[in-house]
């Protein structure tokens, strides 16, 4: 007879339904919460979201996926790796070292002193992690107790837990040192990594998850010899007693790591079912009977509803294979990059929303997927949701496919070359050497927060609401033309971000109220849902860009966001391609191109910062990713007379390895991140053989802290080394959105500065 798999997660949104966590933290980070309170805050999420875990039926409950900040962040503490810029390496890890780490201190002017570690994305998810520094003589111990504490929490709640633990193999590999190969340093750490495990296993712990998500990226030879190094069984985690190992792979197949894997002395493995499907057969036919075999079966990464039926079907071959309590059912990866509950979703669609299922809802699913008895009515509603889907007439638009069809290479070509194309563009924006922009977005102050939350709580109306963005944009505009910069933004104030506010408008894309999910730290974002076939009923932001152009006699930018970081940062339908729905995008972004155009607009920026993000983690689907992506971009901004003016912009990202890519957009200026690299980054991609203009950022706008004109200049001048002159443009790293206006204006002011001074030294060797 079947009895009821085993089921787990390897971690749960902690960010709280209604951002409780933010709230908490950035009450702290303002003084107006005690660090009591803040425990305490914290405290309470991790209970209800392990009763939520037991509520719904699973057997375990996920320990140590909590945090106040970041995972990686976390290890780094429990395993001593703090850098000597925040003290002595002995010294406890207080909560004030802690978010030092995160965010850099403040001094008293509210500037950082010092840099915080880099935030870069955790796989290919919208996650950011924080960056571990390994000095050279880094010495690794057991430094802080944070996952034991929670364990014990766990215990004295009642719960059975799993603690999960980053893997040390993946805390390395994504950890920098520099010099070397931070994997180097794997005999060094494990020590202090078995130290944890013995004082886990003291505190009362039975299953741990040893996470090890990097070989969903890398099956080298370097990470195989490290994995084994990391498994042996003298001086290795096999050689901790009393404790029973669950080896994780999530974000993609183990593929060629298979066999190694296998031979590692774990005592079972969790694989990532939903994209890792074609390891399943080797696991079904090769993995141990008598190890647990757990297999990722509900995916992490999507929000559509699983299909019980199928995945019971997968399932029974494995049930008829093996004993049953030795196979156990969890997440494709940790729920932590859905949103928390579809139940606050109570103004969504009714169709769609029984389409969709979130990470409470996913909980159900699983111990659907994972019943002995088949649960009747459970299947029944999935497989009516699943055929309302289906028949739903806006997944499915034939005139739309047919123009995607149509569109040949002459429709995605600007044919006359780009270096006579910026040259005319020059002159009809009678722009100078180095001319000087910012990326689009200016402070999102708490006034203009404030001024959105009063009109969706029904406070103000429409008209209030637009008269208080129409005096923004009158001050950004006027604050630009004082700092003297050349081609102006609008600021994007009326965007709460810069996917959402194209998701309101788009057909077949649904915005939810509170899907917030964690991007870093305390910031969230709410993916869009694209769910059918994208369409733009109307312009989207076309009058806002045309009233913001007549504001002032300096060029503005009409500011979109491109195909595929819509794509990218959304919840995409899994019922068509990837490709498909980027051209459908790309088609919506291209009439909003022509009608801007139309307005009289002479430069159109379209961000894609999110190109990169999209780079698949398998290297055998990377080159047909960039063609795909590359031509939705060439829709969309390719409409164009020579004389308007395309910009793109990119950053979050190392761009070497796409910067053929970057080069093959063919747009007419390029701005790229590049202060934290102090243009490093820049030679590669210039490489790539991009004609267009470049503007590397020059300012770092990630923290605070003003530049100064020399440091601006000392960039300039590296990035002449790599741009011609009369190719150079001068500009932030990014949007200023979350920059106060303080320290905007003393930034720009220095950077407007330093693009004069560039500008009258090359005037004088002219002369
Ligand atoms: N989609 C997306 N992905 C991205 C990025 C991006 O910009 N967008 N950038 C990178 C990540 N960087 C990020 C940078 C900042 C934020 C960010 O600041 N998010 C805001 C939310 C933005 C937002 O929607 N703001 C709403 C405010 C929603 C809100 O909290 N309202 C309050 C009331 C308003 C208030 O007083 O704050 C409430 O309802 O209680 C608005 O402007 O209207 C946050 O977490 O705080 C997120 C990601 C990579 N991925
Ligand atoms: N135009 C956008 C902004 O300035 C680009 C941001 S890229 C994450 O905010
Ligand atoms: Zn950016």
């Amino acid at each position: 007879m079947n009895v009821n798999l085993t089921t787990h997660v390897g971690g749960y949104p902690r960010i709280g339904r209604k951002r409780e966590l933010k709230q908490a933290l950035e009450a702290f980070w303002a003084g107006r919460l005690d660090a009591a309170s803040l425990d305490e805050a914290a405290r309470s999420l991790r209970l209800r979201h392990w009763q939520e875990q037991k509520g719904a039926g699973l057997d375990f409950v996920a320990v140590n996926d909590f945090s106040l900040y970041d995972n990686m962040l976390d290890l780094a503490c429990v395993l001593g790796v703090v850098p000597e810029r925040f003290g002595k390496a002995n010294e406890p890890v207080t909560l004030d070292r802690y978010f030092r780490l995160a965010r850099g201190r403040a001094r008293k002017d509210g500037r950082p002193d010092v840099a915080p570690l880099e935030l870069t994305k955790w796989f290919d998810t919208n996650y950011h992690y924080l960056v571990p520094e390994l000095a050279q003589d880094q010495a690794f111990r057991f430094a802080w107790d944070k996952p034991v504490r929670e364990l014990r929490e766990a215990i004295e709640a009642g719960h059975r837990a799993k603690v999960v633990l980053i893997g040390p193999v993946t805390f390395l590999a994504l950890s920098k040192t520099p010099e070397g190969d931070p994997l180097d340093f794997l005999r060094k750490l494990l020590p202090a990594y078995r130290t944890l495990l013995e004082a886990l296993a003291r505190a009362g712990a039975e299953w741990i998850e040893i996470a090890e998500p990097i070989l969903a990226s890398r099956k080298d030879g370097k990470i195989l010899t490290a994995l084994q190094q990391a498994w042996n069984e003298t001086d290795g985690i096999a050689s901790v007693k009393g404790l029973k190992f669950l080896l994780s792979v999530a974000y993609g197949p183990i593929g060629s790591a298979l066999e190694t894997v296998a031979a590692l002395p774990v005592d079972g493995l969790h694989v990532d079912a939903t994209r890792g499907q074609g390891d399943l057969p080797w696991l079904l036919k090769n993995w141990p009977v008598d190890r647990v075999l757990s297999l990722g079966v509900v995916d992490g990464r999507s929000i559509w509803r699983t299909n019980p039926e199928t995945w019971r079907a997968v399932v029974t071959t494995f049930r008829e294979q093996r004993p049953q309590e030795n196979l156990w059912l969890g997440g494709s990866c940790s729920l932590l990059h859905l949103p928390h509950d579809l139940g606050e979703e109570t103004t969504l669609d009714t169709a769609l929303r029984s389409w969709l299922s979130f990470a409470k809802e996913k909980l159900a699913e699983l111990v659907i997927v994972a019943a002995g008895e088949a649960p009747v009515d459970a299947l029944a509603a999935a497989r009516a949701a699943i055929t309302s889907r289906k028949q739903h007439p806006g997944v499915h638009n034939t005139v739309l496919r047919n123009t995607v069809a149509a569109l040949d290479d002459k429709a995605i070509r600007r044919d006359t070359p780009v270096a006579e194309r910026v040259t005319l563009q020059r002159e009809r924006l009678g722009l100078p050497l180095f001319p000087t922009t910012t990326i689009g977005s200016f402070p999102q102050t708490a006034e203009i927060r404030a001024l959105r939350a009063r009109l969706r709580k029904g406070i103000d109306d429409e008209t209030a609401y637009q008269s208080g963005l129409d005096a923004a944009l009158r001050e950004v505009i006027r604050n630009q033309e004082k700092l003297g910069l050349d081609v102006l933004v609008h600021g994007e104030f009326e965007r709460t971000d810069m996917v959402e506010f194209f998701g309101e408008k788009l057909e077949g894309v649904a915005v939810t109220a509170n899907g917030w999910v964690q991007s870093y730290g305390s910031r969230c974002v709410k993916p869009p849902v694209i769910w059918g076939e994208v369409t733009r009923p109307e312009p989207m932001t076309v009058e806002a860009s045309r009233h913001a152009q007549s504001l002032t006699g300096k060029p503005m930018k009409g500011m979109l966001t491109g195909p595929i970081t819509i794509l990218q940062w959304s919840f995409v339908r899994d019922d068509l391609s990837r490709s498909a729905v980027a051209a459908q995008l790309a088609l919506a972004v291209r009439a909003e191109v022509a009608d801007l155009e139309a307005a009289g607009i002479r430069v159109i920026q379209v961000d894609e910062p999110g190109l990169r993000e999209g780079f698949p983690l398998d290297e055998s689907e990377r080159a047909a990713y960039l063609d795909w992506a590359v031509r939705a971009f060439r829709i969309a901004t390719s409409g164009v007379r020579d004389e308007t003016q395309i910009h793109t912009h990119m950053c979050y990202a190392e761009f070497t390895d796409v910067a053929g890519a970057i080069a093959a957009l063919d747009a007419d200026v390029i701005t790229l991140e590049a202060s934290r690299s102090r243009m490093k980054a820049l030679g590669a991609v210039i490489e790539g053989g991009i004609l267009s203009e470049v503007g590397p950022g020059v300012w770092d706008i990630h923290s605070p802290r003003v530049p100064e004109v020399a440091e601006i200049s000392d960039l300039l001048v590296r990035a002449l080394r790599v741009i011609p002159a009369d190719r150079l443009w001068v500009n932030p790293d990014c949007g200023l959105k979350t920059r106060g206006w303080e320290e905007t204006r003393a930034s720009l002011k220095n950077l407007v500065a330093a693009a004069k001074a560039l500008r009258e030294e090359y005037a004088a060797v002219e002369i």
